[in-house]
């Protein structure tokens, strides 16, 4: 299906950005369908369940005869608006520590370094287009899919944050492992929606057993009340939060004072130019 087919590897509407393709591994094509996890997200902070969504869809679809070569986080836009949003430097910076000792885990700065909100429907379709141009000669296409978990996979019912052609084209082309978690039901809400259940073989749930209640609200909740978030986040994560001193109850204050509007999905003039002569630093990981 068509979505933005014509727009090249790193070409958004702003900063141009290389995909990262080191952790890429190519050669264990040949035992399965080759197969790219993506998780899009505030990631603000990162926090160990982030990382262990991308270890249970890779055993998952393992197990099933398909073969992960890699994932990527790619943290939202600033214009996201999300309240207490850090700016997307500091969001990029955490998700590369937090990755930097997983084997498969990489982080594409591409959708946070655009001048405005990008549906994630344009990440799958770039990043999917960035990793098949890399790929070795007679490798079958990569097929990227979305990692989530059940409460974004509830989101997907909610009226008027997802465009419904965009959800098929999803579901259509790249499927999606939804790791299951507390206060969400995946399987009942996609028994509850006509769109989900139509599209119900494009969607693994992959049940985490371990106890996953940790989120990025908990961990910036602790560190805001100055309490340890050990264990919860990766040590890198901590130490650059502290170096940077963030969370700390300044920073919990909703986005304007952070340059960017609260709910609205469009950045002001000032963050685009901020994005930009941020760009250079980003780029270099
Ligand atoms: N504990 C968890 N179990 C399953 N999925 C999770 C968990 N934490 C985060 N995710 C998933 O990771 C993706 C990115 O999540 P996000 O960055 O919004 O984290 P979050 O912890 O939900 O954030 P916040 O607490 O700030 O709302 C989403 O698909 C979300 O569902
Ligand atoms: N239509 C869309 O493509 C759409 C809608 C809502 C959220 N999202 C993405 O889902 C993620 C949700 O993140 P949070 O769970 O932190 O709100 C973000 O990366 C956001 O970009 C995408």
């Amino acid at each position: 299906m068509a979505s933005d087919e014509s727009q090249q590897p790193g070409e958004g509407a702003g900063v141009s950005v290389p995909l990262p393709l080191d952790k890429l591994c190519f050669t264990h094509s040949q035992e399965g369908q080759p197969i790219v996890l993506v998780s899009t997200g505030s990631f603000n902070p990162p926090t160990i369940l982030h990382l262990r969504m991308f270890e249970l869809a890779r055993d998952d679809l393992t197990a099933d005869g398909y073969s992960v070569l890699g994932g990527y986080m790619s943290p939202v836009n600033d214009a996201y608006g999300k309240k207490g949003l850090l700016p997307a430097h500091h969001r990029i910076a955490m998700c590369r520590l937090a990755a930097a000792d997983s084997d498969l885990l990489m982080v594409d700065p591409w959708e946070a370094l655009q001048a405005d909100f990008q549906r994630s429907i344009k990440v799958l379709k770039r990043i999917q287009q960035g990793v098949n141009a890399a790929r070795p000669e007679g490798m079958p296409p990569v097929r990227l899919m979305l990692v989530c978990g059940a409460d974004l996979l509830e989101s997907f019912s909610r009226p008027g944050v997802w465009i419904e052609a965009q959800l098929r084209e999803i579901f259509a082309d790249h499927g999606v492992v939804c790791i299951s978690r507390g206060g969400s039901d995946a399987r009942r809400h996609i028994h509850e929606n006509d769109l989900l259940f139509e599209y119900r073989k494009s969607i693994r749930i992959v049940d985490e057993w371990a106890s996953n209640e940790v989120s990025s609200t908990l961990v910036r909740r602790f560190l805001s009340r100055g309490l340890s978030v050990k264990y919860l986040t990766p040590d890198s994560v901590i130490q650059y939060v502290k170096e940077h001193k963030l969370y700390t109850p300044s920073h919990s204050k909703p986005m304007d004072e952070n340059g960017a509007g609260l709910s609205s999905r469009t950045s002001t003039k000032d963050n685009a130019v901020e994005r930009k002569a941020e760009a250079a630093l980003i780029l270099t990981p």
